[in-house]
């Protein structure tokens, strides 16, 4: 291998998709660039060049050839590329815009394991040098040339061997073009640096040691931009450009490609081989070579240069020192970490939101769900004569439950409740009161009639089970009441003999509980557990999309670190969130709990995590945040439905049940309930259970997570 070799492309293919929607996008690309070279890759959009690069960062694995940065594969063990050894500026802003200039620096340069004053003077020389507003502001309210400016700082902090930058002079005035170019090229003038960028301007390459003509996916010609001029007899490199192109594809600009790449091949064989010279540094140590003086000569902001040449001294001071061992795990953890606490503390409202979320489900919750049913609208007929009894049972009902709504016949009660005025009609017949007395008198001897006319007859609308169920109770207590207090203190007997059944006090609970009690337990754990889901997926596919994440790998961070980063940063999240969630549950609803808070706490805590691991594998599953929700919606529904969190596992088919006791919400709950209602301990088989599960849960998810991150090479 030849150690003047920074960057070795050879024979490498590229495409995307497969079958009849496969686009081959690289197609046997060769190049080479020499260390301490500025190589500029131009061609047209979409030729490719992004895709080679992202080759090159090791950020997108390739069909065939091999690639070598700095002497290795990219990606392997213990090289530096991706990671410290490499700077890269992608050609989206790629930014925290709730991070300030200082904040956006810091963070890479711990990534990339600097000193915070080894930052800070790095920070100071590259806001001045690149003409930014003070390194405290905050991206978001940078313009879009000032925000470009700070991602080619992030790729110049760390002062790395290798520099990949994608389109990095877009979007800024003349001037500063003028004045980036000499940078890059004071600082490949030690040899140690080398550069590879792509630039649509394609007259500003000049200055590049070596410039690389791509079209689609082949290379047209790479050569130094002066011998490219004269071998084409051309004034500029558009021109040369142009030429290529025309003598490769003489009709059809999307032709038959394979051909190109053996005439291009072939061309590039018959170039007449030119030393690739690295710049000379002139007497004045400018570092402007002859090649590069046209362009630098339009440069009408001196200063700008002497500014920039000044630096290059103290640069070498406050030179940075990279290491070339991989990059440390700890480190990036921390450096996440950190970044990760910053986002929060950035967006309050959102970490309150996080807080208190949870919270107000809940709330919402204990207060819609299992409470006893509130005036209830009940159609009344009574032509009971004497209306004595009759009367005496009516205000036996509870008026909190029931609204009683008096008519005068039946069929003006009937239509009420066939209009769905009220949920029953309560007709009492004229003998009521004599019947009931009669029956109460002499039950044995009783006939049917007797029976029928000293009843109440109740006419239920039964669409609305919970009601019907609630009015039946409340109807048949009332009657209880009734007789206990009217019949038995006038002497009478209704004729009910006691069933032999003696319900003796309960095992566990008591006749308070509610059926809010019940819930209770899976509501706090699925909360917690899809609060989690949703917040952990959406913020990696965010990132993602932003081109973040991406930035962050590039630095050497790995999708591991990330995961172990967010849950470190997350874990406080959660602790707030769970202690609001359980004091709300137990201070303000008053859901029992007879055993330990903290078996509770740990348990939901769990749910937690385990909701935060669903969320990597939804995001690293799906590249767009409306599939994560719809992930997500599609799996909320069968754990609430499928965990015996609303209706008991018993009544489910048997087969269902099996799928249901396997579901992490499932056994957890129970185990829930167990330590809430119970009192029960570690020493139960269902709460060690409950524990194990969604322990299981978390671990499984994590690493399905990290392999399809891998297949998918994220
Ligand atoms: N993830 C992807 N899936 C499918 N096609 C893609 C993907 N990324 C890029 N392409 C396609 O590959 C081709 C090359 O894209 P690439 O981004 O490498 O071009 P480029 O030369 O960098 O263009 P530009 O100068 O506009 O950035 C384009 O046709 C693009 O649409």
């Amino acid at each position: 291998m030849d150690l003047q070799e920074a960057v070795g492309v050879h024979s490498v293919f590229k495409s995307y998709g497969s079958g009849k929607n496969k686009l081959e996008v690289l197609i046997g690309i060769n190049l080479t660039v020499t260390r301490g070279n500025i190589y500029g890759l131009l061609g047209p959009s979409g030729c490719g060049k992004t895709t080679l690069l992202r080759c090159l960062l090791g950020r997108l694995p390739f069909d065939g050839g091999v690639i070598t940065t700095l002497g290795k594969p990219p990606l392997s063990a213990g090289h530096g590329v991706p990671g410290r050894m490499v700077g890269y500026m992608p050609q989206e802003v790629a930014l925290y815009n709730e991070f300030t200039i200082k904040e956006t620096l810091r963070y890479f340069g711990r990534l990339n394991d600097m000193s915070m004053e080894l930052v800070a003077k790095r920070t100071d020389f590259l806001v001045n040098f690149l003409h930014l507003p003070g390194d405290n502001r905050m991206v978001k309210t940078l313009s879009g040339g000032q925000k470009r400016r700070v991602s080619f700082c992030v790729a110049l902090l760390h002062e790395p061997p290798l520099l990949i930058l994608d389109e990095p002079t877009v979007g800024v005035d003349p001037l500063l073009r003028s004045s980036i170019w000499q940078h890059l090229i004071e600082i490949v003038q030690t040899g140690e640096t080398t550069i590879i960028l792509t630039t649509h301007y394609i007259e500003e390459a000049r200055a590049a040691d070596m410039v690389g003509l791509m079209r689609h996916g082949i290379l047209l010609a790479e050569s130094p931009p002066a011998d490219l001029l004269m071998v084409h007899q051309s004034e500029t490199l558009e021109a040369v450009f142009l030429k290529l192109c025309t003598e490769e594809i003489p009709d059809d600009p999307e032709g038959d490609k394979a051909e190109i790449s053996i005439s291009a091949a072939h061309r590039y064989q018959s170039m007449p081989q030119v030393e690739v010279v690295s710049p000379k540094v002139d007497a004045g140590g400018s570092g402007i070579d002859d090649e590069r003086t046209p362009l630098l000569a339009n440069h009408t902001h001196p200063n700008s240069i002497s500014k920039s040449l000044s630096h290059s001294s103290s640069t070498t001071e406050v030179k940075t020192e990279w290491k070339s061992s991989c990059s440390s795990s700890l480190n990036n953890i921390f450096a996440l970490i950190i970044k990760d606490l910053l986002k929060m503390w950035r967006n309050i409202p959102l970490l309150v939101f996080q807080f208190i979320m949870p919270s107000i489900q809940l709330c919402f919750f204990c207060l819609a769900v299992g409470g006893d049913l509130k005036n209830v609208p009940v159609a009344v007929v009574n032509q009971d004569s004497p209306p004595i009894l009759s009367t005496s049972y009516l205000k036996s009902i509870s008026s909190s439950i029931v609204d009683l709504q008096y008519h005068d016949n039946f069929a003006d009660g009937y239509n009420a409740v066939l209009e769905n005025k009220a949920w029953a009609l309560l007709y009492f017949n004229t003998s009521f009161t004599m019947d009931l007395i009669t029956r109460a008198r002499n039950p044995t001897n009783a006939t049917s009639e007797i029976i029928d006319g000293g009843s109440v007859h109740v006419y239920q609308d039964i669409t609305n089970q919970q009601i019907s169920l609630s009015l039946t109770q409340e109807l048949l207590s009332a009657f209880e009441t009734f007789a206990r207090n009217t019949l038995y203190s006038m002497g009478f007997n209704p004729g009910a003999a006691d069933i032999p059944i003696k319900f003796e006090d309960p095992v566990y609970g008591d006749t308070s509980l509610q059926f809010t009690d019940y819930m209770a337990p899976g509501i706090i754990c699925t909360v917690t557990f899809f609060m989690a889901v949703g917040l952990t997926s959406l913020s990696f596919i965010t990132e993602r999309k932003e081109g973040l994440l991406d930035r962050s790998m590039v630095a050497g961070v790995t999708p591991v670190e990330v995961m172990i980063a967010h849950i470190c940063s997350q874990f406080f999240v959660l602790v707030v969130q769970i202690s609001l969630l359980l004091i709300v549950a137990i201070g303000i609803f008053k859901v029992p709990h007879l055993g330990s808070i903290v078996l509770v706490f740990l348990l939901t805590l769990l749910q937690g995590l385990g909701g935060m691991a669903y969320g990597f594998l939804i995001s690293s599953l799906c590249d767009e945040e409306y599939s994560a929700i719809q992930i997500s919606l599609a799996s909320f529904y069968p754990c609430v439905l499928l965990s015996g969190i609303i209706w008991p596992l018993e009544a489910m088919p048997s087969a269902l049940r099996y799928i249901s006791i396997a579901l992490p919400q499932t056994i957890p709950t129970d185990a829930m309930r167990g330590i809430l209602l119970r009192g029960w301990g570690l020493e139960y088989l269902t709460v060690g259970l409950g524990i194990v599960v969604i322990f299981g849960w978390t671990i499984g998810l994590l690493l399905l997570s990290a392999i399809v991150l891998k297949i998918r090479k994220i």
